[in-house]
């Protein structure tokens, strides 16, 4: 049985970085897992993304049920696992809440939406190399991005980054679970 945490955001928001942190904390005392959400896009998605395509929401569908289907699975080997995934809108955070609402090994399932400014992420995503996303797609992602409203929305959560370290952040999350 397990608690399901999904942290996500726009592109090059913290979502990674964010994630390891609070699983390297939860380890300590929980049998714990992480899913890296780019790691199960097809190959078409990433060959898309890094032509800077954007993807659609028939590129998205496919990728959301499999990472509710991972999310499932590993629910019965796991005390929390912990999903990095962008759910830039809410009808993405609507599947993935539909997809698990009556899973018997899910305890509670908290969604986390990390939000900072365009002009802040930009310049955390300059400090990082090789990676397949390219900072000219930021925009698209800032454009696709629909703020959650947690009055509407249950069990999504707003993280503002300001300038806090992805120990704070990881904190707050914990905080919340
Ligand atoms: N809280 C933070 N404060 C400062 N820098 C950060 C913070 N979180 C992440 N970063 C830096 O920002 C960059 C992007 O972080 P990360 O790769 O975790 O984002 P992401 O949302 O997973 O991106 P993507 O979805 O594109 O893979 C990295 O260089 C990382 O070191
Ligand atoms: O929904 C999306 O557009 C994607 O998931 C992107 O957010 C990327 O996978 C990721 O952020 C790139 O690093």
């Amino acid at each position: 049985m397990a608690c399901v945490v999904f942290i996500g955001g726009p592109s090059g928001t913290g979502k990674s970085t964010v994630s390891q942190e609070l699983v390297s904390q939860l380890s300590k005392t929980v049998k714990c897992c992480l899913i890296e959400g780019d790691e199960w896009h097809s190959l078409a998605n990433i060959e898309k993304m890094s032509n800077n395509i954007p993807l659609t929401d028939e590129d998205r569908w496919p990728w959301l049920k499999k990472l509710a289907q991972l999310a499932s699975l590993n629910a019965k080997d796991y005390e929390v696992v912990v999903i990095a995934c962008s759910m830039l809108k809410k009808s993405y955070r609507d599947l993935l809440k539909s997809e698990l609402a009556n899973d018997k090994n899910i305890t509670k399932l908290s969604l986390f939406l990390l939000c900072n400014t365009y002009e802040n992420v930009l310049r955390q995503m300059k400090q990082r190399k090789n990676h397949f996303f390219k900072e000219s797609m930021l925009r698209s992602q800032y454009d696709t991005f629909e703020k959650p409203d947690e009055s509407v929305e249950s069990g999504v959560y707003i993280l503002h980054c300001d300038h806090k370290t992805q120990r704070e952040l990881a904190d707050e999350i914990r905080g919340k679970l």
